[in-house]
């Protein structure tokens, strides 16, 4: 999965998501009284997220984008929801009130009901793939199918690893299109250049392949700046496990905890002249100024660095040049701007999206 080469094998399923996604855009604007606004970008992108990472997982489509999400689907939303509100006393609380608060209770029923749902799923492409095994078939398919053929995991293991990778895989990616989409509808000149781009690699209405995305510089731009202003996972830490060491002139023990924080060092005007500005240029090859490799990680680094970081960034690349492609982004006139708990930046709450330029 975090080779690029394997992560473009999902281009086709990320594609037939991202058009259902433009297609419940055009029935949400045509629901509003203006006929072109979108209000809650953010939950549209939620959806999109989830069917997406679920397609890639299950290799089943579990109907988000559908205009009424099925029951089991909206149960297992609203399941991990209320699992990460939980999990909020769980960590903070102390063990021994587990037992005698309910939170922990409801804690852990939200738990059940993410892994029934994902076992469902899991166990459903089983019995396909063993239908064809009996047959005498060939067997093909991508993440699942191969995990549960390779025989190298147990069933637990499958289970665990495939329901820990559809919670990774939402929120990270619905949050940073949300940012993107909301400078970008604040600033006409960058989504003006950005649809010259896109345009002129696919124009009209053809559909992007992983092989055009490559050669859209300012796309991938725009959302490294999105993930520099706002990276999704605030802090990442490190334990040495194995020995002393010594960082900058001072000594720290072996088992000495460190915590990256990434919102310092990605705001750092060191690094980045003007940082609490939204300029994708900087990323682009012909920028004057470098900045430190290490100063915007977003993915996490090293052998414990983010395992779908290509889809994550193929999903968010697909999106949002099939977005500017069709429309033109504008903030609601009448959208309000709360403040989120990094000074200055505004929370995004709905955009416009009119007809193409
Ligand atoms: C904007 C999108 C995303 C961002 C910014 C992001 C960021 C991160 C970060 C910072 C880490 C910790 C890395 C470290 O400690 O060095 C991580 C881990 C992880 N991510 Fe992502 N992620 C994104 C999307 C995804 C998606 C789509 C998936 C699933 C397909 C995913 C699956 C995982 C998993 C399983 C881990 C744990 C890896 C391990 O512990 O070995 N992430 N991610």
């Amino acid at each position: 999965m975090l080779k690029p080469a394997e992560a473009v094998l999902y281009t086709g399923a990320i594609n037939e998501v991202v058009t259902d996604f433009i297609n419940s855009l055009d029935v949400l604007r045509k629901e509003t009284p203006s006929g072109d606004m979108v209000n809650d970008i953010s939950n549209v992108f939620y959806r999109f997220a989830f069917e997406g990472i679920s397609y890639i997982l299950f290799e089943t489509r579990i109907g988000c984008l559908e205009k009424k999400i099925p029951p089991e689907s909206q149960k297992f939303i609203d399941s991990i929801g209320a699992m990460l509100k939980y999990s909020i006393y769980v960590s903070i609380l102390p063990a021994w009130t587990h037992n005698k608060l309910p939170y922990y209770r409801l804690y852990l029923e939200n738990w059940d009901n993410i892994f029934n749902f994902g076992i469902k799923l899991i166990e459903q492409k089983m019995e396909k793939i063993q239908a064809r095994l009996d047959r005498g078939e060939e067997v093909q398919g991508e993440y699942l199918t191969y995990l549960l053929s390779s025989g190298k995991l147990t069933k637990q293991e499958v289970n665990g690893s495939v329901c820990e990778l559809l919670l990774a895989g939402v929120d990270t990616t619905s949050n940073t299109l949300s940012w993107a989409l909301y400078h970008l509808a604040r600033d006409p000149e960058i989504q003006k250049s950005l649809y010259q781009e896109v345009n002129n690699i696919v124009p009209g209405d053809s559909i992007p392949t992983a092989e055009d995305i490559a050669k859209m510089p300012l796309l991938k731009a725009v959302i490294k700046e999105a993930l520099r202003l706002y990276p999704v996972v605030p802090t990442n830490s490190r334990v040495t496990v194995e020995k002393d060491i010594t960082l900058g002139g001072y000594w720290f023990p072996k088992d000495t905890l460190f915590a990256l924080n990434h919102y310092q060092i990605s705001r750092d005007e060191d690094n980045f002249p003007e940082a609490n500005k939204f300029l994708p240029k900087r990323w682009l090859r012909d920028n004057k100024v470098k900045n430190n490799p290490f100063s915007s990680i977003p993915f996490g680094y090293g052998v414990r660095a983010c395992v779908g970081r290509r889809i994550a960034e193929l999903e968010m690349h697909l999106a949002v040049s099939r977005i500017i492609q069709k429309y033109e982004l504008r903030p609601d006139p009448e959208g309000v701007e709360g403040f989120c708990y990094v000074q200055g930046c505004s929370y995004p709450k709905s955009s416009r999206l009119t007809s193409s330029f």
